[in-house]
Formats: structure tokens, sequence, C-alpha cells
């Protein structure tokens, strides 16, 4: 056990390997989509899609053992879904870059996030961030994360006149609905494992009712697919430009705010966030999440992230190292058992999802409410976050709000220089975007 606590931070005094392994598992589960949807978003780019499904495995495998190993935190990471987006959309439909310059950018992105890492520009910022904005971005997360879930189960649903509004009472909807009521009576009767167990159930319960779908000759054991048509397919000529340059200056921007937003969140939820605010080992996180990036370039895919489902396992008690070990090993053995994975509904997840949000709501108590120059920030970081469909969205329009509120209430103490350089370069970022 005393080489578990020195290789993943498992102290058998506070921990139990099982409520770790199950929390893994929680997790792994509840990030699973992204083993079919990266792949799907992708391809659209012209890229291999088996050979994606074998980059999005190994990616978040290899950057999940760093950050298990390096920084022993139950947290886990994967491709981000909203720089998949950015990478396919973005990058190589409306710019024009192909998906071998694109793949080039993401690796540049993955140095320059090392370098700025390695400098402790990181902790400048972090340091810099206001104690009520922290806890802010975490209550913020939590509605953000239920908000997927409730999408991705087809409850909420997109509408011409109101944006948003309820889905119809679809099959996919009902195991949504079953699954949040299900995660939400097993957590409030304290039972181990409820988020696992949920997901389990409700994939079970899709099955007669078609929503849990099984391909023709389905077998549950497949060899993992080529790698080769993407692998260090890095094409850099013509990058050196200013408009490149800009398009790494968001990058790295989204990726930094979306890792540090993230980590504040699920440190906060963990229980490891310090006094002070700061978190153990962030410098090690923020490294695995920067060497993963780079690493997930090379394999062929999009920039990795510390991924916010990572909640889902915190929520199951997953306190260490060992939480991340394994669902890195089980994005290793989805490489084989790909699948069974492929078959859990994202609806399935929502349940987790939501339950993962009204535990992290538990952070808006610790916001001042009294003080409108503290309070409104918070507002607008929590609101944004979820209407933006972005944490770094949220993070960088809290931080504007909070330094303009305080320089027009003349409370200069509460601001700082790192403060208003963020501010100006978050200016100059939604201007460029
Ligand atoms: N933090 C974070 N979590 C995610 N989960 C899915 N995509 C993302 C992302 O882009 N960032």
């Amino acid at each position: 056990m005393t080489f578990l606590f020195k290789v993943l931070g498992f102290d058998p005094k506070q921990m139990k390997l099982r409520t770790e392994i199950i929390a893994g598992a929680t997790t792994f589960l509840t990030m699973s989509y992204i083993l079919a949807v990266n792949p799907a978003i992708l391809a659209s780019t012209g890229m291999d899609k088996g050979a994606l499904f074998t980059a999005t495995a190994l990616a978040s495998a290899i950057a999940t053992f760093l950050l298990a190993f390096m920084a022993k935190l139950p947290f886990a990471q994967a491709p981000s879904m909203g720089l998949n987006a950015f990478f396919a959309y973005t990058l190589c439909q409306a710019m024009g870059y192909t998906w071998q310059h694109s793949l080039a950018i993401m690796l540049i992105e993955g140095f320059a996030f090392i370098l700025i890492t390695f400098l402790n520009v990181r902790e400048m910022i972090l340091s810099s961030i206001p104690y009520n904005l922290r806890f802010a971005i975490s209550a913020g997360i939590g509605m953000f994360i239920a908000f997927i879930g409730l999408k991705n189960a087809g409850i909420i649903v997109a509408k011409e006149a109101t944006f948003v509004g309820l889905g119809a009472f679809t099959p996919t909807c009902i195991i949504g609905v079953i699954a949040i009521l299900l995660s939400g009576v097993l957590m409030a009767n304290n039972i181990k494992g409820s988020l696992f167990w949920s997901i389990i159930i409700t994939t079970i319960i899709g099955i007669p009712m078609g929503v849990t779908k099984f391909s023709d000759g389905w077998l549950p054991l497949a060899m993992p697919q080529d790698i080769s048509p993407i692998f260090c397919k890095f094409n850099f000529a013509g990058l050196l430009s200013l408009k490149t340059l800009l398009v790494v200056f968001s990058l790295l921007l989204v990726n930094i705010f979306d890792t540090l937003g993230t980590l504040m969140g699920l440190a906060d939820k963990t229980g490891i966030m310090l006094q002070d605010g700061s978190i153990p080992r962030v410098k090690e996180a923020m490294m695995s999440d920067a060497i993963g990036t780079t690493v997930g370039a090379a394999l062929g895919s999009s920039t990795i992230s510390t991924y916010v489902e990572s909640a889902s396992g915190v929520a199951e008690g997953g306190k260490s190292g060992v939480t991340s070990f394994t669902v890195g090993l089980l994005f290793v053995l989805a490489l084989f058992l790909s699948p069974i994975f492929m078959i859990i509904p994202s609806a399935a997840t929502s349940g987790a999802l939501v339950m993962v949000g009204v535990l992290m709501l538990d952070s808006v108590k610790k916001i001042n409410l009294q003080d409108i120059s503290e309070s409104f920030p918070a507002f607008i970081t929590m609101i944004t976050m979820v209407l933006c469909y972005s944490i770094a969205d949220g993070v960088c329009l809290g931080i504007l709000a909070y330094v303009i509120i305080k320089i027009c209430t003349k409370k200069w103490k509460d601001i700082n220089l790192t403060l208003c350089i963020l501010s100006i370069l978050f200016i100059l970022y939604f201007i460029n975007n």
C-alpha cells in the first residue's frame, strides 16, 4: 500500500480501494461517449474514422495516466468537446486549413502550454483569480455539466422562438428521466456507486426500448483499429502567419482557462482545495494536460482537456490517482471492448451529469452575495458558462465583469496587475473570435 501511496497518492487510512475503482469506472462511463463522438466530429475533415477511435482512446489513456502518476488527482482527460468542434468546423471547414495543418497547430499549442506551465505563468493566473469567482466557477461548472446531461437525453432541446425548451417525450428522453430520478433516489439513500449503477441499469432498460442499440453481428470484442493513416501526419508548411498566431493564442487561452476552471471546480468538490484557495499538485495537473495535448496531436487527436465529467467519480468518493489510473486502464481496455462501450446511450449518463450539478451547487453558499461588486461577476461567470456552453468563456467573462465593476466602484485593492493584463487579453480574444 505504501507503493500505491507513493505512485498514486492512495492513503489506505482515508481511502478505500473499492471506492476508488468504482469512482474511476463511473467517470469512465460518464465520459465514454467521447469514444464515439470525437471520431464522428473529426472524421468530417476527411480523417480516417477507425484510426480516430484508436487515437481518441490512446490519447485519453496516456493523458489520464500522466495525471494519475504526476498529479495523483482523481481526474481524467480526453479530447475537449469544444476544441474538437473548433478543429473540424472552424480550422478545417471555415478557415481552410487541412487536417494535417490543424494537427500541426495542436502540436504547437501543446508545446506553448508546456512552456507556460514550466514558467509558472499559470500559478500567477491561478493566484490572481478572486476568491468568490473560484466558487462561482465551481457552481457554474455544475450547472454546465447538468445542462450537457439534459441536452444529451433530449430533455432540453433547441427551440426557434425561445432558444431552448422541453423536448418531446421520446424513448431517449424517458431513459434520461429514469436515469436522473434513479441517480437522485439512489444517492439520497446513500447507496455506494449510485451513479455507476444508474448508468448500468438504464443502459439495460434501454435495450427493450430500442435506445440501447446493437449493430448487426454485434460481438463484445474487437481488435484495435490501425492508427497509421493519421499518426504524426503534421504539415507545418505555410503556418508562419499572423492568422495562425491568433489561432494558437485563442486555443491556448481556451485550453488554459478551461483546465484551470475545471481543476478549481473539481478540487473544491474533492475537498482538497487549501484555505488560501490553492490546489495541491496543480502544476503537475496542468503539465499532464499540456503533455497530453502534445502526445494527442502526434496520435492524431485534437486538444486534450481535464474533463468536467471527472466530478461524477469524485461524487462517488474518488480521491486519489487510483481513480484516474482506473479510467486510463478502461480507455486501454476500450481499444478491445469498443463494442460494449459503444452501446451505452448518452441518455443513460445524464443522471450522473445532473447529480454532479446538484452536488456542485453547494459552492454557491460560499459566495459573498451581500456585496454586489462580488455577486455580480460571480453571477456573470455562472450564467455565461451555461449559456455560452463553454467553461473558458464563463471564466473570461466573469473576470472581465469583476475588473470592470471594481474599477467603476473604485475598489482598487481588489484588483491586481495579472487581472488587468488578463482582461486586455480577453477583450482581444473576444474581438478576434
Ligand atoms: N473541462 C471540459 N470538460 C469537458 N467534457 C467534455 N468536453 C469538455 C471540455 O471541453 N472541457
